[in-house]
């Protein structure tokens, strides 16, 4: 795998998602409207990104990095890049399940190398878990892949922009499986790993988390349903005797209102579309996704392939921007907590 020739900065690996959609047309969109203080290190095939800079009309130059090869650090308008090749040519807007190896391939790169420690984080643009899925494998997520990946016995989902974070005490689920899902030990390992990245990755010394119920009105005593009384509560009032700050279960149509959100850190949502749309609403386009719970650094966008608007120049890398800052972020904290 390349090197990075400021041995400070930190190096970012950003994979090139789905070759069909905006991956690459905010990858190389965000590398040249952007300065980024760290050793960036797109995975994909420079061919594709090559064609894709050409139809946007964007004079990018790439860089294609072989193994020993040191990827210098970011400047506007040039790219690094560790190739890896597609199947087949790809067109934008086009989905081609020939591609789905690549994808995955790009993903599986990027995490080996962050675990054996050559990539400080890695940044991954938006996968289309459909074409994955109809090669036969099931991908629900890249949360789940790398939980696989880095063998981690659980992960977290978190969404945040400036003004709230949002987490998911499930995430790819169907919704006739979120309940079953949702059990004391799988409340209690989602809500530890929470508090324990709020404070390690956001230095939050006590963060106050306020929980969604599950059910309309959080179960209205029993009345809309069980699963308040049976687990979340009963979870709640443990964790709280080991000094957790946790507000709830509240009803989640009303938590998220000023009232509550200015005096919290967090929320935890209990399934994937009842925290989302709110965070997504407040804030599409600059937010970021951040898995908590791994022994590595992993950020995302906050949407998903647009294939409507890919190779049209009308895709915002904003959230892309965020994803890459965040990752640099996280990657400097986490060498000052190291020293
Ligand atoms: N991080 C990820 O890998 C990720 C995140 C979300 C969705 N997805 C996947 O993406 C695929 C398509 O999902 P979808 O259609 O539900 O959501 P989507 O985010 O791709 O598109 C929803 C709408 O938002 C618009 N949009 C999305 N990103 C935009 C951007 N950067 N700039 C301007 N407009 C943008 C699209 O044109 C579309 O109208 C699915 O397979 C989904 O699972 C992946
Ligand atoms: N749940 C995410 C969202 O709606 O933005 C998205 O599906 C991406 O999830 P992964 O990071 O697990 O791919």
């Amino acid at each position: 795998m390349a090197t990075s020739t400021a041995e400070q900065l930190p190096i970012i690996a950003i994979t090139s998602g789905e070759p069909a959609g905006i991956g690459p047309d905010i990858i190389l969109s965000a590398l040249t409207d952007y300065f980024f203080k760290a050793t960036l290190i797109v995975l994909a095939d420079p061919a594709l990104l090559a064609s894709r800079a050409e139809r946007l009309n964007l004079p990018v130059k790439i860089h294609t990095l072989n193994k020993t090869s040191e990827a210098k650090p970011h400047q506007q308008g040039e790219i690094n890049v560790f190739p890896i090749s597609l199947a087949k040519a790809s067109t934008a807007g086009v989905l081609d399940a020939a591609n789905s190896p690549y994808v995955l391939e790009t993903l599986k790169q990027a995490g080996e190398a962050c675990l054996n420690k050559l990539f400080d984080a890695v940044v991954t643009p938006p996968v289309h878990k459909g074409i994955l899925c109809d090669t036969g494998i099931h991908f629900s997520g890249h949360t789940e892949f790398f939980q696989a990946q880095c063998h981690s016995p659980h992960v977290v989902m978190m969404l945040a922009t400036e003004a709230m974070k949002v987490a998911l005490a499930t995430t790819h689920l169907p919704l006739k499986d979120v309940s079953g899902a949702i059990t004391e030990q799988s409340l209690t390992l989602v809500i530890k790993a929470l508090h324990q990245d709020l404070q390690q990755k956001f230095g939050l010394q006590k963060p106050k988390i306020l929980v969604c119920g599950l059910n309309p009105h959080a179960g209205e005593n029993g009345h809309l349903g069980m699963e308040e009384i049976e687990v979340i509560i009963p979870t709640l009032n443990k964790l709280r005797q080991q000094g957790l700050d946790l507000i709830g279960p509240l009803p989640a149509d009303t938590l998220f209102t000023p009232k509550y959100l200015d005096n919290a850190d967090c929320v935890l949502a209990m399934y994937h579309d009842q925290g989302l749309p709110v965070l997504k609403y407040s804030g599409f386009g600059n937010a970021v996704n951040i898995t908590l719970g791994l022994p590595i650094i992993r950020t995302s966008v906050d949407h998903g392939t647009a294939i409507d608007l890919a190779g049209t120049g009308k895709a915002n890398n904003g959230s892309l921007k965020v994803a890459i800052q965040h990752a640099i972020n996280m990657a400097n904290n986490a060498k000052t907590f190291s020293q």
